[in-house]
């Protein structure tokens, strides 16, 4: 198989998705390595992540902090969520991603707060935003684009609609997928996301990343499934991380330009050497220690110690010859000459 020719068939990439031969995995990695070497050098990006309240409408089956899940959450006021924000772009985060649950306390007061948190981080700080809210109404999705969001982040998971109700339960394939095209149609960049290891298929798999490009998403994600005390797939497996490698291999393939994380949230920093070696582009969940705030996948992991700071990430990287970009390197990536195709 021609790996230099980007525009693999569905058959091709479910035969790599299975494959166990050496020689083909090496080739793949080293392939998405060398595309993302010719587009962007040595650079690596990186985000910090704001998961500033954890109240969430939703019952996901995956998820920690599903509203049956009888856990301790918090929502931060909107001086910490600033001081936080600000905290990590000291420390050389290129971008703010406010992550939030589906808080109804947010829902009802229309997302004000949200709206000027927004203002803020772009206006006073200088910072690109990305808004991880959910499922939220077209015109509060305007709102968050005309106070400056660069990005709007809503993951299908899947795109298998049977499996889709079975993770995210009582909701809606449409409204969700409707949402993340209606901030892409109003000119913010959106971020598309599978969950590996949930009961997919190779086929679906394939079908997920075909149709990541065709919604025109300029950052695309795999995180595999890991079970949550509590939850209904407590009792399940965390899938073998080749996959999830894997699949990172091919979005770069497919996707030369696009924004590929290798997210912190899975298995903390001890994962971030194996994802950027599978062609990732950008670090995410970058979390300050003792901030009071969590992660998600993996809600304490590595986050007071520390390690999961841009410090310890740009250590890593400089072991792999790699370094860590400048907001104003990302900027001009995200909205510079070298446009990024979808
Ligand atoms: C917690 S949500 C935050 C934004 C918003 N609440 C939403 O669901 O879109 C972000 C993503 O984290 C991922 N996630 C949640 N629980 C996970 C788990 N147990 N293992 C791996 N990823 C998980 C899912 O892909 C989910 O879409
Ligand atoms: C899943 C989160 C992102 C939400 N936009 C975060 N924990 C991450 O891994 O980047
Ligand atoms: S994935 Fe998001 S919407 Fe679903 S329960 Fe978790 S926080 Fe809520």
């Amino acid at each position: 198989m021609d790996l230099k020719n980007g525009a693999l068939t569905k058959q091709q990439l479910v035969d790599l998705l299975g494959s166990s031969d050496p020689q083909v995995l090496k080739e793949l990695f080293a392939r998405a390595c060398q595309l993302r070497q010719e587009i962007q050098g040595k650079k690596i990006f990186a985000y910090g992540f704001v998961y500033f309240t954890t109240f969430c409408r939703n019952d996901c089956n995956f998820c920690y902090y599903r509203k049956s899940n009888p856990i301790e959450r918090y929502r931060k006021t909107s001086e910490e969520i600033l001081s936080i924000s600000q905290e990590l772009i000291d420390s050389g985060v290129n971008l703010i991603d406010l992550t939030m649950g589906e808080d109804p306390v947010y829902h009802e007061e229309a997302f004000d707060s949200v709206v000027g948190i927004i203002q803020t981080i772009k206006d006073q700080y200088d910072t690109p935003v990305m808004i991880s809210p959910g499922v939220v109404e077209p015109e509060t999705i305007q709102r968050m684009a005309d106070a400056g969001a660069d990005w709007y982040a809503l993951y299908q998971e899947t795109h298998n609609r049977q499996l889709f109700k079975t993770l995210r339960k009582e909701q809606d394939y449409d409204e969700r997928m409707n949402a993340k095209l209606y901030a892409r149609n109003q000119g913010m960049c959106i971020e598309e996301g599978l969950l590996a290891g949930v009961g997919e298929t190779d086929e679906d798999i394939a079908e997920s990343l075909l149709v990541m490009g065709q919604i025109g998403a300029r950052q695309v994600r795999v995180m595999s499934f890991v079970p949550q005390q509590g939850s209904p797939m407590e009792g399940c497996q965390t899938p073998d991380r080749l996959k999830e490698l894997k699949i990172i291999a091919l979005l770069r393939i497919l996707y030369p330009h696009a924004l590929i994380p290798a997210s912190l949230d899975v298995d903390g920093i001890g994962g971030l050497k194996e994802r950027i070696g599978a062609g990732a582009n950008l670090i995410t969940s970058i979390i300050p220690p003792r901030s009071g705030l969590m992660g998600v996948a993996q809600n304490t992991m590595d986050v007071d110690d520390g390690g999961r700071t841009v410090e310890e990430a740009a250590r890593i990287l400089g072991e792999m010859g790699l370094r860590m970009a400048s907001r104003e390197e990302y900027k001009a990536f995200l909205w510079g000459k070298e446009e990024v195709q979808s």
